[in-house]
């Protein structure tokens, strides 16, 4: 399912001011495709990924996630239609420091109120590489290793939508390219439409389409 944005804009209150984050912006994923979002530090990629994650409701504009208006939807409606159809991956794995790998994954399942899976989590860890890594807690993993682990789990619910944030400001070069690689693989292998926001204009390569944000704008719209 595709994730579409049309003429989005967020804007925080400043003082007596406003600060316009996202202006008029507009973005269509369709899926099975990776759109790397960059732009400098302030210019609101990281609203772009709040607003289509659905944490935070634009002042005007629409957001399509497949053909559900997530406008539209209530608070908890938002809420399920994160969980169960949208993956986040932020900057910080953020994983629990006496978990395993495979447990890490496992607490998506009882966020969501289901069944354990198991299986489903081990799956998932060997398809990013980790087969060998199912019991290892977070102090034993690299921190490339952390990184995938924090994709696996964005991907327990079986999303249409994966949005990353910054995923390799932390890792080395060779390190980074291979997170990205990951991502582009996983895009392709699951029909994910995929946004990873980016400062590193090193692995654009593996992206299906770049764009810009400057100032709250995003070109090509
Ligand atoms: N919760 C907030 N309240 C008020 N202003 C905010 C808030 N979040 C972001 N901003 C402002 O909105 C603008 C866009 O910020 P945003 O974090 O989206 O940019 P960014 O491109 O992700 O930056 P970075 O690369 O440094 O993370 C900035 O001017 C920022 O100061």
């Amino acid at each position: 399912m595709s994730l579409t944005l049309t003429d989005v804009r967020l804007v925080y209150p400043d003082g007596d001011r406003e600060l316009v984050a996202l202006d008029e912006v507009s973005l269509h994923v369709p899926d099975g495709t990776l759109t790397a979002v960059v732009g400098p530090s302030g210019s609101g990629k990281s609203s772009l990924l709040a607003v289509a994650a659905t944490l935070v409701r634009p002042r005007a504009g629409r957001i399509l996630v497949g053909d559900t208006d997530a406008g539209a939807l209530s608070d908890a409606a938002r809420t399920r239609l994160r969980l169960n159809r949208v993956g986040i991956v932020f900057q910080q794995p953020n994983l629990l420091p006496s978990l395993t790998a495979v447990e890490q994954l496992q607490v998506t399942d009882r966020m969501r109120g289901g069944a354990s899976r198991p299986d489903h989590a081990e799956r998932l860890l060997a398809t990013v590489g980790l087969k060998d890594r199912l019991r290892s807690r977070p102090h034993q993993l690299s921190g490339g290793e952390r990184q995938r682990v924090n994709i696996a789990r964005a991907l327990m619910g079986a999303p249409e939508v994966l949005l990353v944030d910054e995923p390799t400001s932390a890792l080395d070069e060779h390190r980074g390219a291979q997170i990205v690689d990951l991502l582009a693989d996983l895009t392709r292998h699951h029909g994910l439409a995929t946004v990873l926001v980016t400062h590193d204009s090193r692995h654009l390569d593996r992206a299906d389409r770049v764009a810009t944000m400057h100032d709250g704008r995003l070109t090509p719209p």
